[in-house]
């Protein structure tokens, strides 16, 4: 949806930039996150475990983090082109 939307509002080179920052901070934040919920797994042998549940709580509030970014990026660069449309 962001690419269409890029193409469509024929975004310079620096907002591409950011948008695909953006997007790869978030796959990369995942990809971390995945990695960190098997490592746990692994070391807390599916029992439950304070520093188990701790573990994956952070390794989740990073992905939340980056996809605020994310969200905030996609904001500051398409809300003023959808409101300069009406
Ligand atoms: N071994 C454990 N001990 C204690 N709490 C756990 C444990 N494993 C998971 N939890 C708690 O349950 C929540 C959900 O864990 P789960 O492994 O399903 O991760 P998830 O964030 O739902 O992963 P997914 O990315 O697959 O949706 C964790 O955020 C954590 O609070």
């Amino acid at each position: 949806m962001v690419v269409i939307a890029g193409l469509i509002f024929h975004l310079p080179i620096n907002e591409w930039l950011w948008l695909i920052s953006a997007s790869a901070i978030v796959l990369i934040a995942e990809a971390a996150n995945t990695a960190i919920e098997n490592l746990t797994d692994l070391a807390s042998h599916l029992h439950s475990n304070d520093f188990a549940k701790k573990a994956k709580d952070i390794a989740a509030g990073m992905v939340l983090l980056a996809a605020a970014f994310a969200v905030i990026v996609a904001g500051l660069i398409f809300i003023p082109r959808i409101i300069a449309l009406f």
